[in-house]
C-alpha cells in the first residue's frame, strides 16, 4: 500500500478501538481476533488515544545465538508512521507469566526519545522496558511484558531487523506461535494489542467496522430504554 493510504488507514484505525478491530478481524475468520495478551500498556500518548502504525520489527537473542550480532543498533532507522515492535528469540520466551526468561529491559527512555523525533507512533516490547517515567514525560504509547532496571547489553544481541518476529501464546487446546511480519498493523489501546495483516482485507475490515460499531450504539440505547440485550443484538446486527 502506498503512503498516502497507509496514512488513511491509520487515521481511520485510530478512531476506533482494538475491540473494534477484534470484531472485525472476527467476521473475517480470525477467532483469537488478532489479539496479543498480557501486554501492559505501561504509559500513553495524551489523550490516550488509540495507537496504531505499520510494525518495525526487532529481534534479540542470547549472546550465545549462531547469528552474528548486528553493529549500529536499530533506533536511527525508525520509520515515520511505525510501531516498533521488539521480541526475543522463542527460546527466552515462556508460556506463563511473566512470558520472558529475561530480567533485563529491551528498551528504555532513550529509544523512546528517538523513536518520537522520528515520528514513531508506539513501542511494543515482548520483554521488560526500563526508565518508565520517562516514556510517561515522553507521552509515548509503550506496551511491554513488565519493568526492569538492567539495559539488555550484558546478556542480549540484536539479531534481526525488520524480521518477521515470533510470540508464544498460551491457548486452548493449545500453545501457538503468533508471528508479526514488518509492516502489518499494530493497534494498542487500554484493552491491550491487536494485529491485522498488511495483506488482510483492508477495505473490508474498514467498511465493517463503522457499520458493527454504530449497530452496538444502537443495541446500547435499546438497552437504556428498557429492551432486553438479546434480542436487541440480534435485531441490530442482522446482516452484518
Ligand atoms: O540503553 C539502553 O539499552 C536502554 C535504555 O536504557 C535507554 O534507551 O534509555
Ligand atoms: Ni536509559
Amino acid at each position: 500500500m502506498s503512503l498516502p493510504e497507509t496514512k488513511k488507514v491509520i487515521q481511520t484505525l485510530a478512531k476506533y478501538s482494538v475491540c473494534d478491530l477484534s470484531d472485525a478481524l472476527v467476521k473475517t475468520g480470525l477467532k483469537k481476533g488478532g489479539y496479543f495478551p498480557n501486554l501492559v500498556r505501561q504509559s500513553q500518548n495524551p489523550t490516550g488515544a488509540t495507537m496504531v502504525g505499520k510494525a518495525y520489527t526487532v529481534l534479540f537473542a542470547p549472546k550465545d545465538d549462531p547469528r552474528p550480532a548486528i553493529k549500529g543498533g536499530y533506533i536511527d532507522k525508525v520509520t515515520e508512521d511505525s510501531v516498533l515492535v521488539i521480541a526475543l528469540s522463542k527460546n527466552l520466551q515462556k508460556l506463563d507469566a511473566p512470558y520472558t526468561k529475561i530480567s533485563n529491559a529491551l528498551y528504555g527512555g532513550l529509544m523512546s526519545t528517538r523513536a518520537n523525533y522520528l515520528k514513531s507512533n508506539g513501542t511494543i516490547v515482548f520483554g521488560r522496558v526500563r526508565d518508565i517515567d520517562e516514556h510517561k514525560e515522553l507521552k509515548r504509547d509503550v506496551f511491554s511484558y513488565g519493568l526492569g532496571s538492567t539495559a539488555h547489553g550484558p546478556v542480549l544481541k540484536l539479531v534481526g531487523i525488520n524480521v518477521p518476529v515470533e510470540v508464544l501464546i498460551d491457548d486452548y487446546p493449545e500453545p501457538r506461535t503468533e508471528v508479526i511480519n514488518p509492516g502489518d498493523y499494530i493497534m494498542g489501546d487500554d484493552n491491550g494489542v491487536v494485529k491485522v495483516e498488511d495483506n488482510a482485507d483492508l477495505l473490508s475490515i474498514l467498511e465493517y467496522i463503522p457499520k458493527r460499531v454504530a449497530a452496538d450504539t444502537l443495541v446500547k440505547e435499546d438497552i437504556l430504554k428498557g429492551e432486553e440485550c438479546t434480542p436487541s443484538q440480534k435485531k441490530r446486527r442482522a446482516g452484518l
